[in-house]
């Protein structure tokens, strides 16, 4: 749906009223000089991840749950390019899950034409609703989708010990630290066809492994979330450096589980 105050005028008599904020009101939502403001943070965090090769060709993102507000790069843009303007806000509520292609909830749509929330939406929500997290980040990075490749078509999961960077990861995304001597479990699911149709696949495995801090998409990419903004993208590094390792031990025929 394009962005526009006629999202709202044009609203059938029987749907509930729209939310949706507009001009000054809904810019103040993205406006701030605070760097660590979530509009600002998600376009500094997505040239970041750029570089890492984690949102490249438009895909992959983050976004950031701040009190009674989610915000939200938009869909098919260059993720390294975006600025504050460009952010969508939508209101949290656990029942509000936002249908894809559905604005009608939002509390702020940038007014530039054309420009639809990430794909990415109900997935982030996903993680928002069952883990309480306040942030979700999705990278297409190659050590993760390499690693589903290496694991093979039969594996419903990746496992790995004794690595100290398995420290930097929380039960469940959002738990305790693991140790040292824990083994890291992050589920895999199958790829859909549309960004979208990965949410069921994503909420079951999420409560299958209630421990994950991740779920990997195969021939994708990954989901990692965590409670704040530092400690999602804290857990998202140590995961790809996990995954990185894992593809080597693999290729190297080590054990993944272990210490010999
Ligand atoms: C290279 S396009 C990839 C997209 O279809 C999708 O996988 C993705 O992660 C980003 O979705 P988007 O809607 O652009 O935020
Ligand atoms: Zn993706």
């Amino acid at each position: 749906m394009a962005s526009s105050s006629s999202n709202v005028a044009s609203a059938p008599a029987s749907e509930p009223v729209r939310a949706q904020l507009q001009g000054a009101e809904a810019d103040a939502l993205i406006t701030s000089t605070d760097p660590e403001h979530p509009a600002n943070l998600i376009c500094e965090l997505c040239r970041d991840f750029y570089t890492l090769g984690w949102v490249t060709g438009t895909g992959g993102g983050i976004s950031i749950r701040h009190g009674k507000h989610v915000y939200l790069a938009p869909s098919g843009v260059q993720k390294e390019r975006i600025k504050p303007e460009h952010i969508f806000v939508l209101p949290f509520a656990q029942s509000s899950v936002p249908k894809p292609g559905s604005q009608r909830d939002f509390l702020r749509i940038p007014t530039r034409v054309g420009l639809k929330e990430s794909a990415c939406t109900p997935l982030f929500w996903n993680a928002f609703t069952l883990r309480s997290a306040g942030a979700c980040i999705h990278t297409h990075s190659q050590h993760a989708v390499l690693l589903t490749l290496l694991l093979g078509k039969s594996a419903k999961s990746f496992r790995i010990s004794h690595q100290e960077m398995i420290k930097g990861v929380r039960l469940g995304g959002s738990g305790k630290t693991l140790r040292f001597f824990d083994t890291l479990e992050v589920p895999i699911i199958e790829n859909t066809a549309d960004e979208e149709d990965l949410t069921e696949g994503m909420a079951k495995a999420m409560e299958e492994y209630p421990n994950a801090a991740a779920i990997l998409v195969r021939r994708h990419g990954v989901y990692i979330w965590g409670n704040t903004w530092e400690q999602a993208k804290i857990q998202a590094e140590c995961l790809d450096y996990l995954f990185e390792m894992g593809c080597k031990m693999i290729q190297a025929g080590l054990p993944l589980v272990g210490d010999d």
